[in-house]
């Protein structure tokens, strides 16, 4: 009887999962990715999307003539860009991918980490250096359970707030693993705008099936991992440590990507313990 509710529990969880959707790829996802996004809320499955938006931000920055710069991967945030940043992720962004959702005829509701306090953050260790960028210190899982249990997909913008009320940009890759993290996701499935780590054995550009915290170490040294992949590599570490078992990075314009993930198809790169 014990096992049978370990059973039942353990299946409850595998449910669950958190979609980073990056900004390289938004735009190009096609009709059938929502549309498979609706047949997996339909059948039970539970996906919470964390999303980017990086190029709207910068293309957002430039029209309106503001200087921005990214130090190590993290955009320098003043007040000014804050502005532009919680405009681009929190709204169009934002309201572009739930009208996308219910446009399949799924139900989505969106929201930042700002709304209910649902993303707490310090300031990151090098903010002398990059201004308003938080890292994250809690995640209320039980806005994002709520929501769930409404039977609406959590559609999250990566803005969080401190105790001051203070706004705060976050890399999205770092808040979707800190999401992933506190509430307990089994996976987290990273949509982006390549198939995968790649790297070039014998001249030959080819996706690592599978790679481990100490082979991603060892990536990134080698300057295989640069740009982009380092905050989805550092984010999967991080929740990978705790509840999280893995990481699948994909790309969004595969078809049925997200049934073949969940299903445990080899697709993509999968980054695990
Ligand atoms: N080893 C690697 N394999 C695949 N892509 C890599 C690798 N190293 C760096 N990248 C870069 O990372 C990019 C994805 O990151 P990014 O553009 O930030 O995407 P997103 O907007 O989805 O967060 C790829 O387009 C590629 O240019
Ligand atoms: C601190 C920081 O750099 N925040 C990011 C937030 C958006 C993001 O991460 O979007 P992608 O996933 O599309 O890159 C930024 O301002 O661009």
């Amino acid at each position: 009887m014990v096992q049978d509710a370990i059973d039942r529990d353990a299946k409850a969880t595998a449910r669950l999962f958190v979609m980073k959707c990056g900004g390289s790829t938004l735009a190009a996802l096609p009709d059938s990715f929502f549309e498979e996004l609706r047949d997996l809320q339909a059948d039970g499955i539970q996906p919470v999307i964390v999303h980017g938006g990086g190029p709207a931000i910068s293309e957002n920055l430039t029209k309106l003539g503001i200087e921005s710069s990214f130090v190590n991967g993290l955009r320098v945030t003043t007040e000014e860009v804050l502005d532009v940043v919680e405009m681009t992720l929190a709204g169009s962004i934002n309201k572009a991918i739930v009208r996308r959702i219910q446009g399949s005829g799924g139900l989505a509701l969106g929201l930042s980490g700002v709304d209910g306090n649902l993303i707490t953050v310090r300031p990151v260790d090098n903010s002398a250096e990059v201004g308003l960028v938080g890292e994250v210190t809690g995640v209320k899982a039980e806005i994002v359970t709520g929501i769930l249990a409404l039977g609406y997909i959590p559609v999250i913008a990566p803005i969080g707030v401190d105790a001051g009320s203070q706004r705060y940009n976050i890399n999205a890759d770092t808040a979707a693993g800190a999401v992933a993290s506190h509430i307990d996701s089994p996976q987290m499935i990273v949509v982006t705008d390549v198939p995968g780590i790649m790297r070039t054995i014998d001249g030959e550009k080819v996706v690592l099936p599978s790679v481990t915290v100490q082979e991603i170490e060892a990536l990134i040294a080698s300057g295989e991992i640069y740009g982009g992949m380092i905050p989805k590599v550092r984010a999967a570490i991080d929740c990978i440590q705790g509840n999280v078992s893995e990481v699948v990075i994909v790309d969004g314009k595969e078809p049925h990507v997200l049934g073949r993930v969940l299903q445990g198809e080899d697709i993509g790169t999968r980054i695990v313990r």
